[in-house]
């Protein structure tokens, strides 16, 4: 598609005519993928917390976060770009996992991210619990060969078994590691904090390749500091961006299932991925949103926001590309 056909992109229902709280929610009130045929990128949701090790209820994230997104505009100026006029957003809907076994949930968020990405779509995936990223993550190591990952965490997420179980919310980065489907060379955890297993959790950590930047660095470096030694790790890697809206403190995220005190704010999260706005952003998810536990949406709007910096960056990496071209 040539630029001068860029306003083909189909984008949000218009909040200046009909008032954005009416009607169903779909991701920043965009269109349903069903509705434009096929998406530059999907934002699709994944209603499935049969994973987690303490408070349930990120099963109901994706839609909290489509409700706090009914808010936000088409125009980014912190990364001065309009993602919804570069690319086609759309929202896929949900994906449906068996929330009575585990290891078919896994097999069908994957089958089902197969499906999307074998359609040129990049994929903005709202979840669920954290176990969702090792499907999600799967294919896309089908598509791109291991990808870099930067991981915005409290938690390592890299232990190995809960009870016995393989495939939980503690556990898909070290899944993810032993099938070769991450770039060793580049992965990242950032806002890592809270009390551990042992210390051992660190040294397989970092075993495994991972860097670590804790929740204390980001706040005696700085947002910017921080981005652009991530950024310099990454170079041109094919870049997956995982986060768990719990590497925020409680204070800015309390609708979460494992919250930690001493978190990153919202502030520095969105200041840290604007900082890799020229990374080659390929699929990402913002998991973990449990709205039971939160107040006046704070949560969902700060990983709608979220979700809007991601989607941001790769609708302008989408259309550089078609410029390119
Ligand atoms: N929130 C995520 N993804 N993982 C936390 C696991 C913490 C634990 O139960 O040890
Ligand atoms: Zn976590
Ligand atoms: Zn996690």
């Amino acid at each position: 598609m040539s630029s001068s056909d860029q306003n083909a992109f189909r984008g949000p229902i218009d909040s200046s005519r009909i008032p954005r709280y009416a009607g169903p929610a779909t991701f920043a009130r965009l269109p349903r993928l069903d509705e434009v045929g096929t998406a530059d990128v999907a934002v699709v949701g994944v209603p499935f917390d049969s994973g987690v090790s303490y408070r349930p209820g990120a099963r109901f994230g994706g839609n909290a976060i489509r409700e706090a997104s009914r808010l936000l505009r088409p125009y980014n100026p912190a990364q001065d770009a309009s993602p919804f006029a570069l690319a086609q957003v759309a929202d896929a809907g949900d994906i449906a996992a068996n929330p009575f076994n585990i290891n078919e949930a896994v097999e069908t968020v994957e089958a089902a991210a197969d499906e999307l990405l074998g359609t040129g779509a990049r994929m903005m995936t709202l979840g669920g619990d954290h176990t969702i990223a090792l499907p999600l993550l799967r294919s896309v190591a089908k598509k791109h060969g291991p990808v870099a990952l930067l991981h915005f965490d409290a938690h390592l997420d890299t232990w190995d078994t809960y009870f016995g179980a393989e495939y939980t919310h503690g556990t898909p980065f070290r899944r993810a590691v032993e099938e070769g489907i991450l770039d060793t060379e580049a992965l990242s955890h950032v806002g890592t904090r809270g009390p551990l297993y042992g210390k051992q959790d660190l040294t397989d950590d970092e075993k495994m390749g991972f860097g670590i930047v804790t929740s204390a660095d980001i706040y005696r470096r700085g947002a910017d500091e921080v981005a652009d030694q991530l950024r310099q790790r990454i170079g041109n890697r094919p870049l997956y961006i995982s986060i768990d809206i719990d590497c925020l403190d409680p204070a800015h995220a309390p609708g979460t299932g494992t919250p930690e005190a001493g978190g990153m704010t919202s502030r520095e999260l969105l200041e840290i991925l604007r900082g890799l706005s020229s990374c080659n952003l390929v699929s990402a998810d913002v998991v973990e949103v449990a709205p039971a536990y939160d107040h006046a949406e704070i949560t969902a709007v700060a990983a709608s926001h979220t979700a809007y910096e991601l989607t941001t960056i790769m609708s302008r990496q989408i259309a550089a590309g078609r410029a390119a071209r």
